[in-house]
């Protein structure tokens, strides 16, 4: 071999192998993170140490939602959901008119009158006072026809759900940190949607809002949260699958201070009552999140469906993160709105507002003589 053909096949070795070399290197390096993305990781685990978890919003996209849409204004919405109300406590009230329209309200009335009560979960204690206060009021006024025992009832119950409670959402924060709202609950309650239509309530009044998935249980918790930010154009802050959801409050409550947002909406996972470590992780979440601003409305998501049980979590929940607010959910699927009054008087706090289907804007800010009468309209 004459040495310049040598010389050629050195040289095309060379450019091979440097080729090579350079695509294997080239391939490491993709995996890296971006050098920025890695100083923010790096600042936040210093930053915050009892939470090392770096946390990346959006780390999970799901499927981008193409318009934005413009949630239902308040005053169509609460025409449209006191008529389904009205349906679905029709039976309630009915019951109980049935009863005060006969001709003579005797023992047997009352009784019946007190089991209808007693059915629709109004509790015992509600349901003595009520029937109690009727029967004086009867006697003492001497009601003797239909339409001024329904103009008492309608008065006695009003009074058992307190028109006096302040049911106002308390989302604005102090000293120009924004309000920060927690939802809470058991699983299943209905806590992910009434976030996400929270959400849609305020963007209705115009306010700027950033979601907390602080349920990193599930990834599709969190995807569930982000779709419902997304169709109304309000960002989510999340974390890995797994996480610390404190962390992801923190970080939620630090993103809405930076960017100067009104309302920051906490979402957490659903968690026993029973189980006292899920109880305490809670307490924790509220207390880190109150490291960067003080929670203003923790929201307690009961399904009305669930009756007794609904009152125990109360209870519970109650002692834990101190709730300012209930929300009732599914009360379409139940006619046993007397949950209302028990669970009020469980928590010594305010129904704030009632889910009445499962639609984007089903949800309803509670009012008690809008209720009342919607039971016996
Ligand atoms: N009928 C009816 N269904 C509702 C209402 N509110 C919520 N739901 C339904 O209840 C189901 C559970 O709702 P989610 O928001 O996922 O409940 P969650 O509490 O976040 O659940 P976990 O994260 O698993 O604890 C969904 O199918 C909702 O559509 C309501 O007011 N009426």
């Amino acid at each position: 071999m004459t040495t310049p053909v040598l010389l050629l096949i050195i040289l095309a070795v060379v450019v091979v192998l440097g080729a090579g070399i350079a695509l294997i290197v080239g391939r490491g390096r993709k995996e890296l993170p971006p050098p920025s993305e890695l100083d923010r990781v790096t600042e936040e685990v210093i930053e915050h140490p009892e939470h090392p978890e770096p946390h990346l919003e959006d780390e999970e996209p799901v499927a981008p939602v193409s318009t934005i849409e413009r949630p239902e204004a308040p005053q169509g919405r609460l025409v449209r959901l006191r008529a389904r109300l009205a349906r679905s406590q029709g039976s309630l009230g009915k019951g109980l008119l049935a009863v005060l329209s006969r001709s003579t309200l005797d023992d047997d009335a009352w009784e019946e009158l007190e089991d209808t009560l007693l059915a629709a979960d109004v509790g015992v204690t509600a349901t003595d006072e009520l029937v109690a206060n009727l029967k004086t009021r009867v006697r003492v006024e001497g009601i003797n026809d239909p339409a001024a025992a329904k103009a008492a009832l309608r008065e006695e119950l009003v009074g058992l759900i307190n028109p006096s409670f302040d049911r106002t959402l308390v989302d604005t924060g102090a000293d120009g940190k924004p309000g920060v709202v927690l939802v809470v609950g058991v699983n299943g309650t209905g806590k992910t949607t009434t976030v996400g239509r929270l959400a849609r309530v305020l963007v209705a009044e115009d306010k700027t809002v950033v979601l907390g998935a602080a349920d990193t249980f599930r990834a599709a918790a969190a995807d569930q949260l982000q779709t419902w930010g997304e169709r109304v154009g309000v960002p989510t802050v999340r974390g890995p699958e797994g996480g610390d959801p404190a962390s992801v409050g923190f970080e939620a409550v630090q993103r809405g201070i930076a960017d100067g947002l009104d309302v920051v909406l906490v979402d957490t996972a659903g968690r026993l009552h029973t189980k006292s470590g899920l109880m305490d992780e809670l307490g924790k979440v509220k207390r880190v999140i109150e490291k960067q601003a003080p929670v203003t409305e923790v929201l307690l998501v009961i399904d009305a469906t669930t009756g007794q049980n609904g009152l125990t979590q109360a209870r519970v929940f109650g002692e834990v993160v101190d709730v300012t607010g209930i929300v009732l959910t599914k009360l379409d699927g139940t006619a046993k709105g007397g949950i209302v009054i028990a669970v009020q008087r469980e928590l010594g706090v305010p129904v704030k507002f009632v889910g009445l289907g499962e639609g984007a804007d089903d949800l309803a800010p509670f009012d008690a003589e809008e209720f009342v009468d919607a039971l016996l309209s």
